[in-house]
């Protein structure tokens, strides 16, 4: 786990706002200006049919003689030079492909596909991860090897940062995990609308946390050694009833600082749901909030499988 972001070189972009009533202006903004990224998340807020808060735009023209002001909504699209392509978030994926006819004129919000993508964290949890009967074996499994847990808070300088432990070895269920993983990632990629890759090792992990036990704002991909994580993946699961609350996974949008993506204020929030797995790329910011165990019982912990797919290219 490190801090340390890839480094993005700003550009200029050359973007033309387009308003409701066919009113329009060009304006040209480094392409990790915050005005930029507040025009391009308020389209993507309306495609996600999240209407977002509504603001008021005020950007200086003319070399600050003149403002353009216009409230968030009648903002309808952006074409920006260079052509850069905006990846549609959820589109629905029609099953033939639609034909425009090339005689009729379109201006399409065209977004870079670098702010849209680098700045939006989207993530796929899927319900239902394993079958009953899989699950059961899993804790009654994690149950006997209590004394092979180590503490994962020992070693680093930053003493307060995670709280939890850890099992390395359990071979009886990291296996099945992992190939349930390279079955499902098709899937997964296809919902987060991500190209194929070309997938390395996975790893697998055993991990609980009980009372009081977090992990703060970290991501998994950033030393040499992690570089090559592209998804991470968490598999949630606990005894029922359910023995603790919190814990729930946060993970935070990005924005640009001095070249170096760093977490946004803008978070989603993922409830640790017995049985469901996670997936989000390993260079978002994320965290896990305190859990509350009132027991403080072993068997009543918020238990993970969780890991890396890493990318061989
Ligand atoms: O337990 C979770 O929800 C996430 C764990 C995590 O971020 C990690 O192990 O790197
Ligand atoms: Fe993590």
């Amino acid at each position: 786990m490190t801090y340390t972001q890839p480094q993005i070189k700003p550009q200029d972009v050359k973007v033309k706002i387009l308003l409701a009533g066919g009113h329009q202006c060009t304006i040209t903004l480094k392409s990790d200006a915050p005005l930029l990224h507040n025009l391009v998340k308020t389209l993507v807020d309306r495609t996600q049919q999240n209407p977002g808060f509504p603001t008021l735009f005020q950007i200086p023209i003319d070399e600050g003689r003149s403002a353009l002001c216009f409230p968030s909504e009648h903002l309808v699209g952006l074409v920006t030079e260079p052509p850069i392509y905006l990846a549609q978030l959820q589109p629905p994926q029609p099953e033939v492909p639609v034909e425009i006819p090339p005689e009729i004129p379109l201006e399409i919000p065209i977004i870079p596909a670098h702010v849209n993508d680098d700045l939006i964290s989207r993530y796929a949890q899927i319900e239902n991860f394993l079958t009953a009967s899989e699950k059961n074996k899993l804790i009654k499994y994690v149950l006997a090897k209590e004394s092979e847990f180590v503490s994962t808070s020992t070693s680093t300088k930053a003493e307060d940062y995670r709280r939890s432990m850890v099992l390395h070895s359990f071979p009886e269920f990291s296996q099945l995990m992992i190939n349930r993983i390279k079955a499902i990632l098709p899937d997964v990629l296809r919902k987060l609308n991500l190209p194929s890759f070309s997938v390395g090792d996975i790893e697998a992990q055993l991990t609980l946390h009980n009372d009081n036990n977090y992990y703060k704002l970290h991501n998994d991909s950033g030393s040499p050694e992690t570089a090559t994580r592209f998804f991470t993946y968490v598999y949630y699961f606990n005894r029922e009833p359910k023995a603790f609350t919190g814990g729930e996974l946060q993970i935070y949008d990005s924005k640009i600082e001095n070249n170096f993506y760093v977490a946004a204020d803008s978070f989603k929030t993922v409830e640790p749901r017995n049985n469901s797995i996670v997936f989000f790329l390993s260079r978002y910011m994320h965290e896990v909030l305190p859990v509350s165990c009132p027991s403080k019982a072993f068997a009543d912990s918020r238990f993970t499988i969780n890991g890396w797919v890493r990318r061989t290219d």
